[in-house]
């Protein structure tokens, strides 16, 4: 027998007896679904896990995912594009916008080099993919400007349509190719579209921190090495390996009040008001391409978070303080982790990137859970 479980449908099921709520809640905790908040007060931080269900990271997943409505039209659960993809590296940009379309957005694209292009065609039929970016081998030198203003405009005609981009994923270092991104990427903070940050946007925004200071539509989801330098650039100091979330606030402080996602063991999250950590226990695989499906996950979420901030009514709005872009990291990873962690069960230390990218259907997760629920004595 085939049926649906809606995050609607689980959280009333929760709701109608209180001993059936907390067993329920119990086991959603013993799962990994948890997430705890640590709040900034005058610069001490103050860590306080958190009590009930509306505070947990799936509370806030359900909080902002749009009901799937008849009545909607193609485009109105999300329109995401992703820049990146060059010579070398074409698989980043295809993780991220697969995982976008994965997770519920309408429609995914991908700017890309010429090179790239057609090889990122070739992995999926889903994806509308632009053949415009310009590395400097291709380039003279007296074309240099006339080429940088055709890829904006090229760029631009989109860019009004997009809920969210994503700067990065395998978008290579090529100092020209990066000056071009810059433009990009002032163009789309002029037309306030979220904009999320990664791998060499992340290169790029390190040397220009200006592409970035101030914009509270900017996410920027560091790694180790990527968060090292970042803190090394505008804190002028090391990582700290006490202190984090002091940190990691201060950092967001210094770059005006961006929303920065620290990867690493455990995920922590800050736009300089608020520090949250995901801690749902992910992977021990550590392949090439987590990154790049967390950087497509948070761009759907935080388009999600932005156009319909209390998409479920019945959820609970504890967290309705919070800055959609801190909403949408927090599902973003919280999200990636628990299908990295449901395919490591399946696929143990064979588990790829792609075998994660199957995962991420939330109806799955949920049914999962429910599972768990009604097999609990
Ligand atoms: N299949 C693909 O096309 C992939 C392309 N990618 C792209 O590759 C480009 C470079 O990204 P990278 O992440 O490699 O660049 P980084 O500069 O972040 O990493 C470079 C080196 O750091 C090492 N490293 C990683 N995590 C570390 C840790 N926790 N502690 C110490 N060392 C660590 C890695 O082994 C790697 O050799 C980006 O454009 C990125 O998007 C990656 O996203 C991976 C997948
Ligand atoms: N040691 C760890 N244990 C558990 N999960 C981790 C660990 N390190 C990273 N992750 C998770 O993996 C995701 C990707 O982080 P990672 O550090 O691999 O990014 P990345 O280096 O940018 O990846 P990519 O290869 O796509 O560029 C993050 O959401 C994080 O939660
Ligand atoms: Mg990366």
């Amino acid at each position: 027998m085939n049926f649906i479980i809606s995050p609607i449908c689980l959280e009333n099921c929760m709701l109608s007896s209180s001993s059936v709520y907390r067993r329920q809640l119990f086991v959603l905790r013993s799962l990994g679904v948890y997430c705890c908040r640590i709040h900034m007060e005058g610069g001490l931080a103050m860590r306080t896990g958190l009590s009930n269900l509306g505070d947990d990271a799936v509370g806030i997943i359900r909080k902002i995912t749009p009901k799937l409505d008849p009545s909607h039209h193609k485009g109105q659960a999300g329109k995401i594009a992703v820049i990146g993809g060059c010579r070398e590296y074409t698989g980043a940009p295809y993780f991220a916008a697969v995982s976008a379309l994965k997770i519920g957005a309408d429609l995914s694209h991908v700017f890309c080099t010429k090179d790239a292009a057609a090889v990122i065609k070739s992995y999926s039929p889903e994806l509308i993919v632009h053949p415009v970016l310009e590395e400097s081998y291709n380039v003279r030198d007296d074309e240099r400007a006339s080429v940088s203003a055709k890829v904006l405009g090229e760029v631009m005609k989109w860019m009004e349509r997009f809920d969210c981009i994503v700067i990065g994923p395998g978008l290579g270092r090529d100092p020209f190719l990066l000056s071009c991104v810059g433009n990009i990427m002032a163009q789309a903070r002029e037309a306030k579209i979220p904009t999320v940050i990664d791998g060499d946007g992340l290169f790029l925004v390190t040397d220009n921190l200006d592409l970035v200071k101030g914009n509270s539509l900017a996410i920027l989801t560091p790694n180790v090495n990527e968060y090292k330098r970042l803190v090394e650039k505008v804190l002028h100091c090391e990582v700290h390996d006490q202190d984090t979330s002091d940190e990691l606030a201060s950092l967001a402080r210094s770059i005006g009040g961006v929303t920065i996602l620290r990867k690493g063991k455990t995920d922590l999250i800050s736009d300089g008001s608020s520090v949250n950590e995901v801690s749902i226990f992910g992977s021990p695989r550590r392949c090439g391409g987590q990154g790049d499906i967390l950087s497509g996950s948070v761009a759907v979420f935080s388009a999600w978070a932005r156009l319909y901030p209390s998409a479920n009514k019945d959820a609970s709005s504890t967290q309705s303080s919070l800055n959609p872009m801190v909403l949408g990291s927090i599902s973003g990873s919280a999200l990636l982790r628990k299908a990295a962690s449901l395919a490591f069960e399946k696929k143990r230390r064979s588990t790829l990137t792609e075998d994660i990218i199957e995962c991420l259907g939330m109806r799955y997760l949920i049914f999962i859970i429910q599972f768990y629920l009604s097999t609990c004595p």
